[in-house]
């Protein structure tokens, strides 16, 4: 990505280019990259398409609440590169990445159009959610926007919120379920996979002795799912089934929380590496089992469980 630091921009605005101009453009953190963000990413590539001009998303890093409330910001659910891969996997021909400073969001909502959208972006047309703010202290709402682009000819599309069984989805609902284990009804709102990554670090070296490797997470930047065994998959050199368990390891007495992914079908060295696992669907909770016996007899259900979820597409996209 090459960064375009333009003089009278408050931010370093990646992936700018002079051919980024002229373009149709949805702002937002598309925090999960979820359902309600790829009905914004379709009708991004629909208008970019019928009207020529490429089809911007435009996305903020780190998110504005970690410079407004550092200490209350709530954890993400995706790293910067997975957001980025989504949005263009559901329509976006670009990601631009605006680094947020101070300066940024002290901007008011008529100097934030101004400044970035107009002489920047020289936009055609926006694409925004129901729920749109921009501007310092989210002054600006969508009344103020449909003005300011009904003044400087822009055309504005406002996708309808989208609700799953009932429910609106939202970046915050997502969370929310997830922090709670309900790892299904967050896949069905996020409309893929919940993607945890990490580096592979050692643990108490257990897991080969008794048939059950488990790759351990270290360093994971996002939300943490509720403690528990969950099914998922990893991508190496194809996709694995894999069985993840998030928490502690009471059996043999150990409090400490890991994360530790087994991954069937495959035996290779993974100390050191970055690895992501999407995870689907929740199997059960830790449990404290007798003996060493009965968590295997377990562990051999879970793989089985783990098996079907990959083998069911429905489950992958929720
Ligand atoms: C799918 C799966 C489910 C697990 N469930 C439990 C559990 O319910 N209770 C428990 O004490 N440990 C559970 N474990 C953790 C094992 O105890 C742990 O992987 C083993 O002790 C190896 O630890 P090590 O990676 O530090 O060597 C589970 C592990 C896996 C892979
Ligand atoms: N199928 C597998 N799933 C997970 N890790 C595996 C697998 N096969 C080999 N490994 C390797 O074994 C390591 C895990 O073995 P384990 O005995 O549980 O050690 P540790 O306690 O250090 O995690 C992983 O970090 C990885 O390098």
């Amino acid at each position: 990505m090459a960064a375009n630091n333009l003089p009278q921009l408050p931010t370093e605005l990646i992936s700018f280019t002079p051919e980024c101009r002229r373009g149709f453009v949805a702002i937002g953190n598309f925090d999960g990259v979820h359902r309600g963000h790829q009905a914004m990413m379709a009708l991004l590539a629909q208008r970019a398409r019928e009207l020529g001009g490429r089809a911007l998303a435009m996305t903020f890093d780190p998110h504005p609440w970690e410079l407004l409330r550092p200490s209350g910001a709530p954890p993400s659910l995706m790293t910067l590169e997975h957001r980025v891969e989504l949005l263009k996997r559901y329509g976006a021909d670009e990601v631009l990445v605006c680094r947020t400073t101070h300066e940024l969001l002290r901007l008011s909502a008529s100097d934030f159009f101004q400044q970035i959208i107009i002489e920047t972006l020289n936009a055609r047309g926006l694409i925004e959610g129901p729920n749109f703010f921009f501007g310092r202290e989210r002054e600006g709402n969508i009344t103020l926007l449909k003005q300011l682009c009904e003044k400087t000819g822009l055309s504005l599309d406002i996708v309808p919120p989208i609700l799953v069984a009932d429910q609106l989805v939202s970046s915050s609902v997502i969370r929310s379920l997830l922090s709670a284990g309900q790892m299904k009804e967050a896949v069905d709102l996020l409309g893929h996979p919940y993607q945890i990554s990490g580096l592979v670090g050692t643990g108490m070296q257990r897991g080969r002795t008794i048939g059950f490797p488990t790759a351990n997470l270290t360093q994971c930047p996002n939300l943490i799912p509720a403690h528990g065994v969950y099914s998922g998959r990893v991508r190496l050199d194809r996709n694995y089934p894999a069985a993840i368990h998030i928490g502690p390891n009471p059996t043999f007495g150990e409090q400490e929380s890991k994360i530790e992914v087994h991954i069937l079908d495959f035996t290779g060295d993974l100390y050191g590496r970055m690895l992501s696992v999407d995870l689907q669907a929740r199997i059960r909770g830790v449990t404290k089992f007798a003996d060493k016996e009965a968590l295997l007899a377990q562990l051999h259900r879970d793989c089985q469980e783990a098996r079907a979820h990959f083998a069911n597409p429905s489950i992958h996209e929720g």
